[in-house]
């Protein structure tokens, strides 16, 4: 039977950790680090996303600030707001929360924002330096990054020869986080929906990712025996008529703990990774404001 990896607690010690390094900061006079989290529309999901961001960045002693913005707004005008969040010295991080109404180019906005403030790191300055293993002075994505503490977790920092296999290849998990494996030293591949024998394939991880976005595609007999599974998946399912909605991944969870040696739940797993990311981020781009080489997590 599977460890379950308690992605809640860890990144509970992550969140401690930039508590502790955003006093040290202050102390030492420098900039209280800001955090501007931009909202489009009225998503449910991405409600409880942002407010969670922003609650947390309160907790971390930051500068917190929340723009929503309603459906109908132009793209020019959610431009207009970043390059005034891009100028102002009180943000050092700025992030507009995903999807973005059909109106809105989201790449012309990701890219707007300035990559030194790009706490999600899905800017091109900060995705190419993470495509060639500049890792030290880029942001990276808090999905990813998370994912990374959690397989270290189990493995130790060292994934040397280790073969990882990543389903999905979205610019926010699946590409990222094949390139902080490849940079880890695993043999990595990446999987999408023209792979053929998915399972098969699947069959060979030591460390298995599941970015897919399906709702428990990867079964039991997927998973190698003593496997380490990152389910990313944060998917709402309802099995009866009138049932309220639950959460489950991208993993069949409980099939696959009988086969995996470490496994994430959903929720409690990937997801408060993130979070705790966004504010190791966030406090990266203060240290950095301050001239300070910022702390490691
Ligand atoms: N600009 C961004 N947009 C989106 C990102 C992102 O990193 N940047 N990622 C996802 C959503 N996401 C963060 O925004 C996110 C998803 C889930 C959780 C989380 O803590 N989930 C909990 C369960 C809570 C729930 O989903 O009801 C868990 O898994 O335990 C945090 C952040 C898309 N958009």
């Amino acid at each position: 039977m599977a460890e379950v990896i308690n992605g809640k607690l860890v990144g509970e010690e992550v969140v401690a950790k930039v508590k502790e390094a955003t006093a040290s900061l202050l102390e030492d006079g420098g900039a209280q680090p800001g955090l501007a989290v931009v909202i489009v529309g009225e998503d449910p999901a991405s409600q409880v996303y942002v407010n969670s961001k922003s609650r947390k960045a309160k907790e971390c002693g930051f500068h917190s600030e929340q723009h929503t913005l309603p459906a109908e707004t132009s793209e020019a005008d959610l431009l207009g707001l970043v390059e005034k969040l891009n100028a102002d010295p009180a943000i050092h991080g700025i992030l507009v929360q995903l999807p973005l109404p059909a109106q809105i180019d989201s790449a012309k906005v990701i890219q707007a924002i300035a990559a030194e403030k790009d706490v999600d790191g899905f800017n091109f300055t900060n995705v190419g330096k993470i495509g060639v293993g500049e890792l030290d002075s880029a942001f990276v994505p808090c999905t990813p990054a998370g994912c990374m503490i959690l397989v270290e977790r189990v493995h130790g920092k060292d994934l040397s020869g280790l073969t990882a296999v990543v389903i999905g290849r979205s610019n926010i998990v699946g590409k990222p986080m094949a390139n902080l494996l490849l940079a880890a030293n695993c043999t990595v591949t990446i999987a999408h929906s023209r792979t053929r024998d998915l399972a098969t394939l699947a069959r060979t991880a030591d460390i298995l990712v599941a970015a897919v976005g399906r709702p428990e595609i990867v079964k039991g007999d997927w998973v190698k025996p003593g496997a380490t599974v990152i389910d990313v998946g944060i998917n709402r399912v309802v099995s009866a008529e009138g049932e309220k909605a639950r959460l489950v991944g991208d993993v069949a969870f409980a099939e696959a703990s009988e086969n995996a040696g470490a496994i994430t739940p959903v929720p409690g797993g990937v997801g408060p990774m993130t979070i705790a990311m966004l504010m190791a981020n966030t406090l990266a781009s203060a240290y950095r404001a301050s001239g300070k080489p910022s702390p490691q997590f």
